[in-house]
């Protein structure tokens, strides 16, 4: 029984996990290496709150479903059940991670990992519980996107996937197995199939940014969370994708590195909002209304398709 969890690494994808979990009746000892990311995540904590007031949500009783912040690595894994590691997407810094709990935690502790897409086999070779290993990939903001993606390694028993699983399902949350430990698991091989092909028309010129984004949302964004890939084959009919694929698929992008523009905006330390500017540019000012607008669009959005509108 999961009652006390740790987060490792309180940047863009902790807080909202650590307020999340919390409205779920779950302890939360919540670690990062850098102060300013602890102060900053007090404040991303209350703004997570304030969205999942807004999504109905409730807070548990009293005295459960806490976040405590602490500087302290043993002190946040102490007597923890679960640890979820949420440390930047890099081998060696995950990996010093797990060396570090390694002797501070109990050998029933499980440990999760975030990645993005590396593969849990890579990671659980650097820690002594490899069966205690698994993958739980959540979506962003995590404390809005009700799915998450559970992924065993070579060495995952069983059992850890379907205690990850319960847990998720035990707060409300919708787990998603992936049954094999595929690179990006299935939710980025589908998303960054999108984003390759977004980044290379953009990049040859075929369209604008802004209209590239009204294109996919009001498209296919829009009708994607009614009707998922599979079932938009059938809508549309398998004969017409047999007769669209036969010609379109050789001609979509199949580049296997990095696009040159998004190596150039990357080497000029332009990443997107967290520096102010990326593919569009941001003020703090418009920053912070374009998380509330987006906050409250995808609580609306998310209570419709609940049919709790
Ligand atoms: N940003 C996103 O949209 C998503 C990211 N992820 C994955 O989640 C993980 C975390 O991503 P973000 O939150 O975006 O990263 P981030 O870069 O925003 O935050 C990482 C945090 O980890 C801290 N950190 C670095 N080394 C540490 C250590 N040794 N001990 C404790 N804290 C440490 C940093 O100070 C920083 O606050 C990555 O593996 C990423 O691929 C998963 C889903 C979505
Ligand atoms: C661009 C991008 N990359 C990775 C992820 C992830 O799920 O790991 C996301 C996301 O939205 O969650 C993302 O947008």
């Amino acid at each position: 029984m999961i009652r006390r969890i740790a987060i490792i690494g309180l940047g863009t994808m902790g807080p909202g996990m650590a307020a999340r979990l919390a409205r779920g009746g779950l302890q939360v000892a919540a670690y990062d290496v850098a102060p300013t990311a602890i102060e900053r995540a007090r404040s991303m904590l209350s703004a997570a709150e304030t969205v999942l007031d807004a999504l109905g949500i409730a807070s548990p009783s009293a005295g459960v479903g806490m976040v405590r912040f602490t500087d302290d690595i043993g002190d946040a894994v102490s007597g923890a059940d679960l640890v979820i590691e949420n440390v930047p997407e890099n081998i060696s810094v995950k990996a010093d991670v797990y060396r570090t709990i390694d002797g501070l935690i109990a050998s029933d502790t499980i440990v999760a990992s975030d990645t993005s897409g590396i593969p849990i086999t890579k990671l659980q070779a650097h820690i002594s519980h490899p069966e205690r290993m698994v993958g739980m990939h959540w979506s962003n903001p995590p404390h809005i996107i009700p799915m998450i993606e559970v992924i065993g390694g070579e060495r995952t028993a069983p059992q850890t996937v379907a205690t990850i699983r319960e847990l998720i399902r035990s707060i409300g949350l919708l787990p998603v197995v992936v049954k094999k430990d595929v690179p990006g698991f299935v939710e980025n091989r589908v998303l960054y199939a999108l984003l390759r092909e977004a980044v290379d028309l953009v990049e040859r010129g075929v369209i604008d940014p802004e209209d590239l984004d009204t294109c996919v949302s009001w498209g296919i964004g829009y009708k994607i969370a009614v009707i998922g890939p599979m079932a938009l084959l059938d809508m549309a009919g398998l004969d017409i994708y047999k007769s669209v694929s036969s010609f379109l698929n050789a001609d979509l992008s199949n580049r296997d590195d990095v696009a040159p523009m998004v190596l150039e905006k990357t080497n000029a330390s332009k990443f997107g909002i967290k520096s102010g500017e990326g593919m569009f540019s941001y003020t703090p000012e418009q920053t912070k209304a374009l998380q509330g607008e987006r906050a409250r669009k995808l609580v609306a959005v998310r209570r419709i398709l609940e049919g709790r509108g």
